[in-house]
C-alpha cells in the first residue's frame, strides 16, 4: 500500500473559519488528539502573526508527540528584505521546529495586487526563504498559494515559481486552489501536468495538494490530485476553514484509506475518526454536523422500513462501509417512514422479544404512525418511545397523575417578569396542591411538579431539565398553531428527551415535562 502524509491544518486554516476561536489550551488539547490519530503533520499557526500561536509554539517545547510533527506557517520574506532579517521569518526559527510551512506567490494577479511587486522579486522572495530555512536546518513545506488559478492563467510563471522552491531545497510544493473554484477535472490535469514537469526537470520535490470547499469539491479535488500523483494532503477536521472550508480529514482519510487503498493511518486510529471530530467541534464550540459523511450520527441512520428491513438482513444493502470502521454506529430510527422491522429492532435494543407478525408490534407501529400524523417525531425523543412502548404493551407503570394546572405570568413594574403554577397531583391516595416560581411558565410548572413529587420519589430532587425546544408545527395558522416541545432531562448520571404536542404550548410543554420526570423515575 502506498503511503499518502497527511498534514492537518485545523489550528491554522480551520481557525480561520468565521465564528472559530480557539485558546492556546484548545489548540494543544486537539493538537494531542491529532497526535493520537497518528497525523503526521499537523499545522499549528503562524508565530508572529499573534500572542496564543506565539505561545502555542513556547509551550510546545515542553510537549512531547507520539506520531505528529509541528509545523509552523509563514508567508515568504517581505520584498525587499533580505530573508535573515525578515522579523517574521525569526520568529519562525524561534519556533525551533524540524519543519517550516511557508507559501509564496503563484499566480501574477497576485504579485501584483497583493505583493505590489515585479514577478522577479516574488520569484526571488520565495527561493530566499526556502534556502534561508534550509540554511538553519529547517526541512520545507511550499505551499504553492492559487496554485491552480494562476496555472490556467501563465503556467511559465506558476511553474517558476514552483522551480525556485524547489531549486532552494523545499521537500514538499503543495498546489493549493486558494480560492475553491476548481473542479476536480481542472486539479488532475494540473497536477499531471506538475507531476511530469518535475520528472523532466528532475526536481526532487514530493507533491502535496491543499484544497477549499467553495465549489463543494475540496474533497473530490484533493482525490483526483492523488490519483494524479499528490502524495501528501492537506485538510482540517469537519472542514473547517475560511469561507467555506477547507477538505473535510474526515471523509478524506477514510476514503483514501478504504476505497482508494492508500496507507494513510493505522485501523486503530482510524475507528478513532468520529470521536477526533466530536472532539474538535466541542473544543470548537460548534454544534457537530450530524450529516456528515462517516463520522455524523446520521450517518449510518436508517429510517426508512425498507431501508431497516434490508439491513437487518444484510447491512452491505444500504451501508458503504462497516461503520465501526470509522468509529460509528448503525442506530434506527423511529419515524412514520418505520416499518415493523424498525419496531422489532427497538423493541429488541430495549431488551425485548418479539415475533415479527405479533399484534403488539402492529399495535406499537400504527400508534407511532398515528402520533407522528398529529405532529409527534419520535426521532429525536427515544424516552417518549420507550414510554408509548410500555403503553401498547400494557406494562407502562402509573407513578402519578396531574389532575390540575394553573399558569399565570406577572409583570412589574420595573420590568421583571414572573410565572407562578400550581399543579394538582396524585400520587396513589396522596393528592399534593403546590406553587412554585419560576422565570417563565415552563420552568414554573416544572418546579411546582417536583415540589409536588419530591416526597414521594426523592429522586426526583436529583433531576433536572437541560434543554427546551419549541417549534410551531403548522404556522398558518398563527396563534392556534399546534406546538411541539422537545425537553431534554437528566439526573446526573444520563440524559433522556421527551415531547408533547399540543396546540397550548403550556399543554405540550407539561406533556414533555411530565414524561420526562416519568421516564426518569422507572430508568
Ligand atoms: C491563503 C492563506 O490562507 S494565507 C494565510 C492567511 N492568514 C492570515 O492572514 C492570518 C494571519 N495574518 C495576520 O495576522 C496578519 O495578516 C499578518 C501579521 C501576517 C500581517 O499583518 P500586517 O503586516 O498588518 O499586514 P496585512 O495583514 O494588512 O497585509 C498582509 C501583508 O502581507 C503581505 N503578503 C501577503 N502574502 C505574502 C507572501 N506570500 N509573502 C510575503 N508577503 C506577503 C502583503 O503584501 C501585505 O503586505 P503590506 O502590508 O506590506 O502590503
Ligand atoms: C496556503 C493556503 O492556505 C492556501 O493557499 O489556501
Amino acid at each position: 500500500m502506498e503511503r499518502i502524509y497527511l498534514y492537518d491544518t485545523t489550528l491554522r486554516d480551520g481557525a480561520q473559519r468565521e465564528g472559530m476561536s480557539l485558546s492556546v489550551e484548545d489548540k494543544l488539547r486537539i493538537a494531542h488528539k491529532l497526535d493520537e490519530l497518528g497525523v503526521p503533520f499537523i499545522e499549528g499557526g503562524w508565530p508572529g502573526a499573534n500572542p496564543k500561536d506565539d505561545q502555542f509554539f513556547e509551550r510546545l517545547h515542553s510537549t512531547r508527540f507520539k506520531h505528529s510533527a509541528v509545523v509552523p506557517f509563514c508567508s515568504t520574506r517581505r520584498p525587499q528584505v533580505r530573508a535573515s532579517e525578515d522579523a517574521g521569518l525569526r520568529k519562525i526559527l524561534a519556533a525551533g521546529t524540524e519543519w517550516v510551512t511557508t507559501f509564496g506567490k503563484c499566480w501574477e494577479l497576485h504579485v501584483h495586487e497583493g505583493l505590489r511587486t515585479s514577478l522577479e522579486e516574488n520569484l526571488a522572495m520565495i527561493e530566499d526563504t526556502v534556502a534561508f530555512f534550509r540554511t538553519q536546518d529547517r526541512r520545507v513545506i511550499f505551499d504553492c498559494e492559487h496554485w491552480f488559478d494562476g496555472y490556467y492563467k501563465n503556467p511559465e510563471y506558476a511553474l517558476a515559481a514552483l522551480r525556485a522552491a524547489a531549486h532552494a531545497g523545499a521537500q514538499w510544493v503543495v498546489l493549493c486552489d486558494t480560492n475553491g473554484g476548481m473542479l476536480p477535472q481542472q486539479i488532475r490535469t494540473s497536477v499531471e501536468a506538475v507531476r511530469d514537469y518535475c520528472r523532466e526537470h528532475n526536481l526532487e520535490v514530493q507533491l502535496g495538494i491543499h484544497t477549499h470547499n467553495d465549489s463543494e469539491t475540496a474533497v473530490a479535488n484533493a482525490l483526483a490530485a492523488v490519483e494524479a500523483g499528490a502524495r501528501m494532503v492537506h485538510g482540517t477536521v469537519n472542514g473547517y476553514g475560511e469561507r467555506c472550508g477547507n477538505a473535510n480529514l474526515c471523509a478524506l482519510i477514510p476514503n483514501l484509506q478504504l476505497k482508494m487503498n492508500y496507507a494513510l493511518i493505522a485501523p486503530e486510529q482510524l475507528a478513532r475518526l468520529t470521536e477526533v471530530s466530536h472532539f474538535v467541534s466541542e473544543v470548537a464550540n460548534l454544534a457537530p454536523n450530524d450529516h456528515a459523511a462517516y463520522v455524523g450520527a446520521s450517518a449510518f441512520a436508517h429510517k426508512g422500513g425498507i431501508h431497516v428491513s434490508a439491513v437487518q438482513r444484510n447491512p452491505q444493502t444500504y451501508e458503504h462501509i462497516v461503520p465501526e470502521s470509522v468509529g460509528n454506529r448503525r442506530r434506527i430510527v423511529i419515524s412514520d417512514q418505520a416499518g415493523l422491522s424498525n419496531v422489532l429492532t427497538k423493541l429488541t435494543e430495549m431488551g425485548f422479544s418479539f415475533e415479527r407478525h405479533d399484534p403488539a408490534v402492529g399495535r406499537i407501529l400504527q400508534q407511532i404512525k398515528l402520533l407522528e400524523s398529529e405532529g409527534y417525531q419520535f426521532e429525536a425523543a427515544e424516552a417518549s418511545f420507550e414510554l408509548l412502548v410500555r403503553e401498547c404493551l400494557e406494562i407502562r407503570k402509573s407513578l402519578f397523575s396531574l389532575e390540575g394546572l394553573y399558569t399565570a405570568c406577572q409583570t412589574f413594574p420595573d420590568g421583571t417578569v414572573r410565572s407562578e403554577a400550581t399543579v394538582r397531583v396524585r400520587v396513589g391516595e396522596v393528592l399534593q396542591h403546590t406553587a412554585a416560581d419560576g422565570n417563565g411558565p415552563v420552568s414554573a410548572l416544572d418546579a411546582a411538579l417536583r415540589k409536588a413529587l419530591v416526597g414521594c420519589y426523592p429522586q426526583v430532587a436529583g433531576m433536572h431539565l437541560v434543554d427546551y425546544k419549541v417549534r410551531i408545527l403548522d404556522s398558518a395558522h398563527g396563534t392556534s398553531a399546534r406546538t411541539r416541545v422537545l425537553v431534554e432531562s437528566s439526573d446526573g448520571l444520563g440524559r433522556w428527551t421527551t415531547i408533547g404536542v399540543s396546540a397550548n404550548i403550556i399543554e405540550a410543554s407539561c406533556r414533555a415535562v411530565i414524561e420526562g420526570i416519568e421516564y426518569g423515575l422507572s430508568r
